[in-house]
């Protein structure tokens, strides 16, 4: 084997440990480069890859979908949810693209090629909130669904171990930051597969209970009293509930945005992937985004011809208003819970790398490091849960900010810069539409983010209205 596809290997492997074996003498390049190839040489087959990547798609996404239908309607839904996959799969052609030209596989390192220093920092800081979003939004689930888990299984009332924020922290410590200690996860491993048929046996769940739940339903707190909320979408007299007509609301896109974002993941995938080519790997993506593509669809579509109108940002919750102690839906929510609750190490792996990557790059492996921004990472998204206001809100900003930036912009950006000119001028067909996806991206995050603001400021969003 030549030295330069050691070179290459080096690089590919891991960035921050390894640059600093690059600025070292060709001795230990070559050792260090053969230590990797036994150590992190691609073993994961193509299907596992699928479930990796469809895993790291898969979160807490899927239980906003129905509230983002709710709001469009189905037609405009599926349009939008077709744009936003294809979307996301041909900036995953972009990513592998760069990634190709400079044998780089991460998402910062990109970056740091692209723009230096602070190309690498913005994609750091991307990935950061982007995941820290998804982090929270997962254990804000634990948060609310798991004490009525606990209230329903146990049949107790007022105890201390029905607070969520207690919840939070118990499952952080003895759940998640164990898991999350790991040296590495041999990349998103083997929660994948689990975790994945937790979210089938959800979206089964969700069909089954629209064929189950009468409409309009009753709403649990008033069964005494029996009055019905009115989820039809005509009332008595055959006109259309103005409830129930839809409107397009600041959230609907960046939903979707959030949903579909797998991006800091891509890459890492990529290098265990064995044998792999950058075709090899853009069919692991398609397939993975095809089947969320229709896992989303059929969840938002089934939970929304639910409960119509009254369908809530997190829809699992919606279901307690019916029947909090229904044994079905408390098996979807434990599924769910276990789901989310094991995606949580996995997503903090990026994040930690980009922290890494940012504050201490040439740093080799410190277990004291390691377990330390783990730590503080926790400790910071327990007390966000804590005090965040609502699930939506993390949705919004983080769709409508990092989202876009990892999914449109950055994979645009950077290709643009690392594609050679010799290869690909400026004005070739291929960066002009790069170009174009960069546009795009800017002018979604700007319009959300100012739909946002304008939907905060005059106070008419359900954001505002708790969980
Ligand atoms: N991985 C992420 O950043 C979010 C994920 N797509 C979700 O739906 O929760």
């Amino acid at each position: 084997m030549t030295e330069s596809f050691f070179f290459h290997l080096v690089l590919s492997l891991d960035d921050g440990w390894l640059s600093s074996t690059l600025l070292g003498n060709h001795q230990t390049c070559l050792f260090s480069s053969i230590m990797c190839l036994l150590q992190f040489e691609g073993k994961t087959s193509f299907g596992m890859s699928v479930f990796n990547l469809g895993n790291a798609i898969m979160g807490s996404g899927i239980l906003g979908l129905a509230y983002a239908m709710a709001n469009t309607g189905v037609i405009l839904f599926l349009i939008l949810l077709t744009v936003v996959a294809v979307l996301s799969s041909y900036s995953i052609h972009l990513l592998l693209k760069c990634s190709g030209i400079v044998g780089i596989r991460a998402y910062e390192q990109l970056g740091y090629r692209a723009f230096g220093t602070p190309g690498k920092m913005a994609a750091g800081i991307a990935i950061t909130l982007q995941n820290i979003g998804a982090m929270s939004s997962y254990l804000y689930i634990v948060k609310y669904e798991f004490p009525l888990v606990i209230q329903a299984f146990l049949k107790v009332d007022h105890e201390w171990f029905l607070n969520g924020n207690y919840l939070v922290i118990i499952v952080s410590i003895a759940v998640i930051l164990p898991l999350a200690l790991m040296k590495q996860l041999g990349y998103l491993g083997y929660t994948s597969g689990f975790s994945l048929s937790c979210m089938v046996f959800f979206l089964a769940a969700v069909i089954y209970k629209k064929f189950n739940i009468p409409c309009p339903f009753v709403d649990f707190a008033f069964n005494s009293t029996v009055s019905a909320v009115n989820v039809s979408t005509m009332d008595p007299g055959g006109e259309v509930d103005p409830a129930c007509i839809p409107k397009m609301t600041a959230y609907t896109i960046p939903i979707l945005a959030f949903a579909f974002v797998c991006h800091p993941e891509v890459l890492p995938i990529y290098t265990e992937l064995r044998n792999p080519t950058q075709k090899k790997m853009q069919h692991v993506a398609n397939i993975s985004i095809t089947v969320m593509y229709v896992m989303y669809f059929l969840a938002a579509l089934f939970g929304y011809l639910t409960f119509y109108g009254e369908v809530e940002a997190e829809l699992l919750h919606t279901y307690s208003r019916i029947d909090p102690y229904d044994t079905l839906i408390l098996c979807v929510r434990v599924a769910v819970l276990t789901a989310v609750t094991l995606t949580v190490p996995i997503v903090l792996f990026p994040v930690r790398r980009a922290i890494q990557q940012m504050i201490f790059p040439n740093k080799t492996f410190n277990w004291l490091r390691h377990i330390a921004i783990a730590f503080v990472l926790l400790t910071f998204i327990n007390l966000l849960v804590i005090f965040a206001p609502n699930i939506l809100g993390i949705f919004g900003v983080i769709g409508a900010t990092s989202a876009p930036c990892l999914i449109f912009i950055f994979p645009a950006i950077f290709y643009i810069r690392i594609v050679p000119k010799e290869e690909e001028p400026l004005r070739s067909a291929p960066k002009i539409m790069a170009a174009c996806f960069a546009g795009l991206g800017f002018l979604f995050m700007i319009m959300s983010l100012s739909f946002i603001i304008i939907d905060w400021t005059t106070g008419t969003s359900k954001a505002a209205s708790g969980h």
